[in-house]
């Protein structure tokens, strides 16, 4: 959990960080996602665990500081990405057609890296064949 005061000097004190005034705050989503405290396996593909909406809890039940979710791919509070409904959708249509209409095979190995980003170190190159279409 963390805790923050604000220090006489404006300094902000985060956990145990000192946050000296005007100094620039990057929160790491990634670092929350994969975190296996809150995400049972959290680094295996495993699209089924957004079955169970409760996923936004930790696995003893427990809720984060404050009531606020977990899973915070859009951010939250004032900084809420405000294109959040329309990226779902898009997504939604885009693997929605992408598993009825065509199928794929991997054109060349690739690696899953963490860092700066999740993403495959070599775009995941693949061969696509369109198969069926409505
Ligand atoms: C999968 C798609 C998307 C993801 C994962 C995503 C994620 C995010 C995240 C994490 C933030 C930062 C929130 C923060 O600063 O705490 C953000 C901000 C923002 N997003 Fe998105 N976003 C997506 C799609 C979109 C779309 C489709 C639009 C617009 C059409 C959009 C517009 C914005 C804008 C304008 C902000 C800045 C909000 C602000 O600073 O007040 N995003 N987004």
């Amino acid at each position: 959990m963390l805790k923050s005061i604000e220090k006489p000097n404006s300094s902000l004190l985060l956990s145990d960080y000192t946050i000296p005034k005007g100094c620039k705050v990057f929160a790491s989503f990634r670092a929350v996602h994969l975190d296996e405290h809150y995400f049972e396996e959290a680094r295996t593909f495993n699209p089924w665990r957004w079955m169970n909406h409760t996923n936004n809890i930790t696995k003893d039940g427990g809720q984060q500081a404050g009531g606020a979710p977990i899973f915070t791919p859009f951010g939250g509070g004032q900084r809420l990405c405000p294109g959040y409904e329309l990226g779902r959708v898009e997504i939604s249509v885009f693997l929605h057609y992408l598993v009825t209409c065509f199928s794929w095979e991997v054109a060349e190995k690739d690696k899953l890296v963490f860092f700066p980003t999740t993403r495959m170190r070599n775009g995941y190159p693949i061969h696509v064949r369109r198969h069926r279409c409505l």
